[in-house]
């Protein structure tokens, strides 16, 4: 079992992975740890297992190395584990897989595999597979200006001091969505895979990974004291539900200004992208 092992995610959580193979190798797993040095080596690592025939390759990371250990599975028929070490770990709350060291270790040896359908964003700089969401407006310019060292010093509490930085600087332009063809606008966009957001909150209720299908979370309201009124709202458990949050079921979603992208918590790059279900499922490894 090949494990591909973010040293920078998350905070201080990498004893969980060294919990989790140590009950591995007690039963007698062979294991293979790779450490990444760079983003994107968490895909080239995925990518060499498959060529090399591997049935499981294990992302021991949060999102960000989930999505790019899937994006080196695509299209193969190799499983996919998760070690969830990352700040939110939306994927691993999202699949109800466990966090406890020795739980994690008896997913991996003789979980069960579910299909989950992820996200292709195509857009200038190339594809991308996503296996939560895409943020494109207000929340994907606080992924691309929050400092990496500010992120590891405070963890989730570094988005919530970058969005107060950002509400202040950030232009807040309208942004064109195409929504199955049908024209939208909004001041930010979320096309996600899931139900949750940054963690166990709610944001597009009955929407689960294992289907096909996006839901595009369009914010109406713009402005910085609509962004703080969302913001607040998340952790109370309350954004679906917000004036001006709309929630649109959708095969094919295209952002057509050219404004910040992120997906899964990483960066990616800006519009105009166009959004759908990649062409095949992954095979994800749960408890
Ligand atoms: N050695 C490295 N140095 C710098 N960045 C790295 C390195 N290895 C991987 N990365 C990048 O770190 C980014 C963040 O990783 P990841 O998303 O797994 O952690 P996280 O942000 O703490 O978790 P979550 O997304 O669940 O909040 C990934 O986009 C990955 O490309």
């Amino acid at each position: 079992m090949l494990i591909v092992f973010n040293p920078v995610a998350g905070r201080r959580r990498a004893w969980r992975l060294w919990r989790v193979l140590d009950v591995l190798s007690e039963s007698g797993v062979r294991l293979e740890v790779a450490e990444t040095s760079f983003r994107g080596h968490a895909t080239e690592l995925a990518r060499a297992a498959v060529r090399d025939g591997a049935s499981m390759v294990v992302a021991a990371g949060g999102d960000g190395t989930i999505a790019e250990v899937a994006n080196g599975l695509a299209g193969s028929d190799c499983r996919l584990g998760v070690i969830p070490l990352g700040t939110a770990n939306v994927l691993a709350h999202e699949l109800d897989l466990p966090f406890a060291p020795r739980a994690v270790a008896a997913a991996l040896a003789f979980g069960r595999t579910r299909r989950i359908w992820p996200g292709i964003a195509r857009g200038s700089a190339g594809e991308r597979l996503f296996v939560q969401m895409l943020g494109a407006g207000f929340d994907a310019q606080v992924v691309h200006q929050l400092p990496g060292r500010l992120k590891r010093a405070l963890g989730r509490q570094a988005y919530v001091l970058q969005t107060m930085r950002e509400l202040v600087r950030y232009p807040f332009q309208p942004i064109r969505v195409q929504v199955d063809g049908q024209a939208m606008q909004a001041a930010s966009v979320i096309v996600t895979k899931g139900h949750f957001y940054a963690g166990r909150y709610r944001l597009a209720p009955g929407t689960c990974p294992t289907e096909a299908g996006l839901t595009t979370v369009l914010f109406e309201r713009s402005g910085p004291f609509a962004a703080l009124a969302y913001g607040a709202a998340l952790p109370l458990d309350l954004l679906p539900r917000m004036p001006g949050v709309r929630q649109v079921r959708a095969t094919r979603v295209e952002i057509e200004a050219p404004v910040p992208a992120q997906t899964d918590g990483d960066p990616a790059g800006l519009g105009p992208l166009t959004i759908s279900d990649a062409p095949a499922p992954i095979r994800v490894v749960v408890s």
